[in-house]
Order: C-alpha cells, then structure tokens, then sequence
C-alpha cells in the first residue's frame, strides 16, 4: 500500500532530513511515527503529500510511483491521502459543513453526492449538531473532528495524522485517537506522527522511530521509547 524504498530527502540548504529510509506499510495498518524533534517526521509526511520531492529514491502509493505523477495530477494523491494538522487549519469564514463540503468540490463532486455525504461523516465525528457552526464558536477537540472529518470525506484509503492531538488536552486527545482508532477499524490506513509518549505507549500499534533522518526502530506493538 504504502512503500518508501530508499529514499532521501535533503533540503535546499543542505539540511539532511531523511537517510535511506525504508518502509512498507500495508493496507489497513496503523501506524505511530516517532522521533525527536528534528528527526525527520513531517518530512516523510510531506513526501506522501507530494508537497516536496525526495532527493533519491522511490516512494509508492497503491502500486504507484508517485514520485513519478506529474504535478498536474496532484488531485490524483489528494484523493488517496487525508491529511490532518495540529493546528487544524480551517476556513475561518466557511462553517464546519462547508469547511467539509469545500474538501469534496475541490475534487469535482457532484452536490447530490456532496449533500449526502457530508452529513454521513459528521455524524461519523459526532458533530452533526455543529454543522451550521463557524470554526470561531467551537472548541479545539470539535476543531480536530470537523478536520478530520474533511480530511475522510473523499474516502482515502490512507490518512495522516501530523501530530493531531497536539494542541488538545489528554481527555480531548483520547477522544480524537478513539475516532482515528474507529477510522482504522473502518479499513482506513492510518499513520500519525505524534510526540504523545502515553497515547503510543497505551494504543500499542507499530512504532516507527525515526532518528536522525534514519529508521532507529521499527516494532509491531512498540513503544514511544525505552527507559534506560
Ligand atoms: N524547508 C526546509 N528547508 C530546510 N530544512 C528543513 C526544511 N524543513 C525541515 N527542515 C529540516 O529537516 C529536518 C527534519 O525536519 P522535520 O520537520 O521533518 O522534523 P520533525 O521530526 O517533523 O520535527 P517536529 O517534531 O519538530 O515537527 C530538521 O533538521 C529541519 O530543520
């Protein structure tokens, strides 16, 4: 599903941000990205976005290269991968249905489609009351669900989660793992570059640790890190 097979990326000003890095992920995993600060988490991220290139290497999306997609074709990887943020990253002047509705017109959906199925992942995210709300009269946990809401509404078979509970509080960042948790159930392949030590070290899925731009460790049913 996922394949990143030798790659590295080094920025502009020379920055080595990921070394040789090589990773399959398979349909339906759920997968926690570790590392320090640094250590080269949103770079992975952004490769799978196509938002920055690797310097070499190959990195595979459904049996596609998508190094390879020309950057006309973005719409094609904006289909397969949701995206989640921190900070949320909503339309200020747009309520949280249209926030979700304007997700689906990007890509060309027709309305019928777009009226049906808003209402669906709202209901999915438990803010179906919300819906005529603006960003501006909700809290941080109704924020990250109407961005993830989004980020599921064309139904990607992958979603990343760049640190999405980092600006919660613990009961709100449980709320928000207990939907991505159930997003996953769903068949979704989720991956979630996180420095929440108690959310990994409770959820125990894979770890992949990054250090340095390097894979440090690699573990099914891993750990943040180990105490020495
Ligand atoms: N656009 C850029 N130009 C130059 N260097 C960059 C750029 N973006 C990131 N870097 C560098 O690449 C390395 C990896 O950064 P990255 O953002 O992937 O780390 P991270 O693990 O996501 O960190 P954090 O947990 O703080 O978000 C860092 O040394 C960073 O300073």
């Amino acid at each position: 599903m996922i394949k990143f097979i030798n790659v590295s990326k080094v920025y502009k000003n020379g920055t080595k941000a990921l070394e040789n890095i090589n990773i399959t992920i398979d349909k339906g995993e759920f997968v926690f990205i570790v590392g320090h600060s640094g250590a080269g988490k949103s770079t992975m991220t952004k490769l799978l976005l196509k938002e920055i290139e690797p310097t070499s290497g190959k990195i595979i999306l459904e049996d596609k290269d998508i190094t390879k997609v020309k950057n006309r074709r973005i719409p094609y990887i904006r289909r397969k991968v949701g995206v989640v943020f921190q900070d949320f990253r909503l339309l200020p002047n747009k309520t949280v249905y249209e926030n979700v509705a304007f997700a689906m017109e990007i890509i060309g959906s027709h309305p019928m489609e777009i009226k049906k199925r808003v209402p669906e992942v709202l209901e999915m995210v438990e803010l179906g009351e919300k819906a005529n709300d603006y960003p501006d009269q909700l809290s941080g946990g109704e924020h990250q669900r109407v961005s993830i809401a989004r980020a599921i509404v064309n139904n990607p078979p992958v979603l990343i989660a760049d640190e999405p509970t980092g600006n919660l509080d613990p009961d709100t960042a449980w709320e928000i793992m207990k939907i991505l948790k159930g997003i996953n159930g769903r068949g979704t392949t989720v991956l979630m570059a996180t420095h929440a030590k108690d959310i990994v070290n409770c959820m125990k899925r894979r770890v992949v640790a990054l250090e340095d731009g390097k894979v440090a460790r690699d573990e099914e049913k891993g750990v943040y890190e180990y105490e020495f």
